[in-house]
């Protein structure tokens, strides 16, 4: 795991190249939401908007609940008995962890990157259409019009235009992290949830997702779990920091990584603990 501190890297310059974002409305309104697992009380009472078409990064020490809250938003709990969440998470007004919406539906309309880049066995063409076939009927050329598209979108089209049918396990780790995000993309989401990214990619790849993320907010949502704080100071318009499973502060970047209002944010990103 990338080590949240680096001591030769100014935070602040990072964020102060960044120009301030303008203010964007929720897409997604988090409220007093609460998540077991079991009896152990992951995430406690956190309240927060996740604006439209910006970049939000949460940021904490291991073990705060930043995935937890990364997987309630795309209701991945559904799948294990005994994790539960209460509270509401208002996507476009709609509280998605209430049960009478259908998971599948949050999960085509809220797409997720994991750590580790995970293709599927196959061609890197089908990666795409697979995902594609389960929600929409597309015509062939249609089809390759999406596949063109999302890899566009996800900058490896030039890497991968002469190769689609070939495997994508033949791809480096940094490809197949961006044909992750195009398969995301295929689907046309509108939230993109990306936990750690990069933290398994060299430091090229790691640019390379980088500049892709800030081209992808033009379109598209986008909620980053990193551990790497110059990540977060880059990438994101806004960072929420967690400590032990409650939200302790949420601000634009730059105040976050240079004037935050909280003691515990402050030892955080000075590397006093985490
Ligand atoms: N499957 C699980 N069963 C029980 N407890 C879990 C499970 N997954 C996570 N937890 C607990 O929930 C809390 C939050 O974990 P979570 O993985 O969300 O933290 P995190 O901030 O993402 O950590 P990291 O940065 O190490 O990935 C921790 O106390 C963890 O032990």
């Amino acid at each position: 795991m990338t080590s949240a501190v680096d001591p030769t890297f100014n935070l602040a310059s990072a964020v102060g190249a960044k120009p301030d974002a303008p203010p964007a409305p929720a897409k997604i309104k988090v409220e007093n939401l609460q998540f077991y697992y079991g009896s152990n009380h992951a995430l406690r009472n956190i309240n927060f908007e996740v604006p439209e078409k910006r970049v939000t990064a949460m940021i904490g020490p291991s073990g705060c609940g930043k995935s937890t809250l990364l997987r309630v938003f795309n209701r991945m709990f559904d799948l294990y008995p005994g994790q539960r969440a209460e509270g509401s998470v208002l996507f476009d007004g709609v509280n998605i962890v209430g049960k009478e919406l259908d998971p599948t539906i949050v999960r085509t309309r809220i797409g997720m990157v994991f750590q580790k880049p995970t293709p599927f066995p196959m061609s890197i063409y089908d990666n795409i259409a697979f995902g594609v076939k389960l929600h929409e009927k597309l015509s062939k050329a249609q089809m390759d019009e999406r596949v063109e598209w999302c890899l566009r979108k996800a900058a490896i089209w030039d890497e991968t235009k002469d190769r689609l049918h070939t495997s994508a396990l033949g791809m480096s780790g940094g490809q197949q992290q961006r044909l992750c995000i195009a398969r995301t993309i295929a689907v046309k989401p509108e939230v993109i949830l990306l936990d750690e990214p990069t933290s398994a990619l060299d430091p090229i790849s790691t640019s390379k997702i980088e500049d892709l993320i800030d081209e992808l907010k033009q379109e598209f949502t986008i909620v980053i779990v990193t551990h790497n704080m110059q990540q977060a100071a880059r990438c994101a318009d806004m960072t929420a920091f967690f400590y032990l499973g409650e939200l302790i502060e949420m601000a634009p970047s730059d105040v976050i990584f240079t004037n935050p209002k909280e003691i515990k944010t402050r030892d955080y990103i000075t590397g006093r603990f985490g």
